[in-house]
């Protein structure tokens, strides 16, 4: 038997019962499932990762949804034993959830996409610009005391202007991340592109390389020796997408013998924990997953991730475009009248909303 896990419970008597693994930032997506009829209890717990056990106790024996965390067959078929509906993962990337295992136990299975996007997309700009210039470094010289007058050689950083920019994986975030870096000042040349024909030829071109794939069988340690063996020996390589893209000890070793190879991580392959020596390489900026940390995006998150199991609980259709969320988003408005975006809406057979 699991121990109890400590909450906070709002609206004690509401007649669905709501779970979130994680106080979650902004307090509208409480108001919404307050007033909604949910009795809604939030992990209140101190440690950041909660294992199977404590989600188990969390859900108990009798559960209409939960929202985050590493999701598998034994977690959706405790959820479809205590009568659960949905999930929702407080993120646009489900890489932790086992989809087919939510099918299999009938799980809606909730994400947040289209409020995340620009906010992931200048946090991937601001690590190629801090990887580029130094900024980290330079700032731990200066806290250290060490700066004691102007040099010519100190902090010599990547120039990025005129340079090649290689994205890898155009999606939403990633076309984001290219407008980004190809702003241009006004009467200068316009800024060119192209789709390059391989991925090769993206690595051995570009000045700076920024990855923004989803995570799957396919693109697991996309980045290997090989790959990172053709890059320009002072290339910057940013990755704001999901760690395991990257074959991190392979990076440690090319960070080692590539001194003028720069990274910035936002992610890491065996999160939240880095391969040894990344932590000691000053060529490497590395920050702790906070591409979508913005107020706005992070309450956004929240919100859309109670909607769609607040939608799932009134039976309400499938929202037609999760990218243009923004409906949902208005502070003061009544949302929609849809669950903003669920994932394996045609594998269970949801309808689609007309709206
Ligand atoms: O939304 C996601 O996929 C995240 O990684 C959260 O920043």
């Amino acid at each position: 038997m699991a121990k109890p896990i400590s909450i906070e419970v709002w609206n004690p008597s509401g007649k669905y019962r709501v779970v979130s693994t994680k106080s979650m930032p902004g307090t509208r997506w409480i108001r919404l499932l307050a007033d909604n009829d949910c009795r809604l209890e939030i992990c209140t717990e101190t440690k950041t990762i909660l294992s199977v056990d404590d989600i188990l106790a969390l859900i108990g024996d009798r559960c209409d949804v939960q929202l985050t965390e590493e999701w598998g067959e034994v977690l959706f078929s405790a959820l479809k034993r205590a009568g659960g509906t949905a999930f929702s993962n407080m993120a646009v990337g489900y890489n932790n959830v086992d989809v087919e295992a939510a099918n299999r136990n009938g799980i809606a299975v909730g994400n947040t996409p289209g409020v995340l996007t620009e906010t992931t997309a200048e946090l991937a700009a601001s690590l190629s610009l801090a990887a580029a210039r130094r900024i980290v470094e330079a700032d731990q010289f200066m806290r250290a005391g060490l700066y004691d007058g102007w040099l010519p050689h100190l902090f010599v950083g990547n120039l990025l202007k005129g340079q090649t920019v290689g994205v890898i994986g155009a999606g939403r975030i990633g076309s984001a991340y290219a407008r980004m870096m190809f702003l241009k000042a006004n009467g200068e040349q316009p800024v060119t592109w192209k789709r390059a024909a391989t991925m090769e030829d993206v690595l051995r071109e570009a000045d700076v390389i920024s990855l923004h794939p989803v995570l799957d069988k396919t693109t697991y340690h996309l980045i290997n020796p090989e790959r990172l063996a053709i890059m320009k020996k002072e290339a910057v390589l940013v990755n704001a997408s999901r760690g395991p893209v990257i074959d991190e000890v392979a990076l440690v070793e090319h960070l080692k013998a590539n001194p003028m190879f720069r990274v910035g991580l936002d992610v890491f392959e065996d999160e939240p924990y880095m391969k040894p020596g990344l932590a000691d390489m000053k060529n490497a900026v590395v920050v702790p997953h906070i591409a979508s940390a913005s107020k706005w995006t992070r309450e956004g998150m929240a919100t859309l991730a109670a909607l769609n199991v607040l939608g799932k609980i009134k039976g309400y259709p499938v929202w037609g475009n999760p990218n243009l969320v923004e409906p949902f988003l208005k502070e003061d408005a009544t949302p929609p009248a849809a669950c903003p975006s669920i994932v394996n809406a045609k594998q269970l057979g949801l309808p689609s909303s007309k709206l």
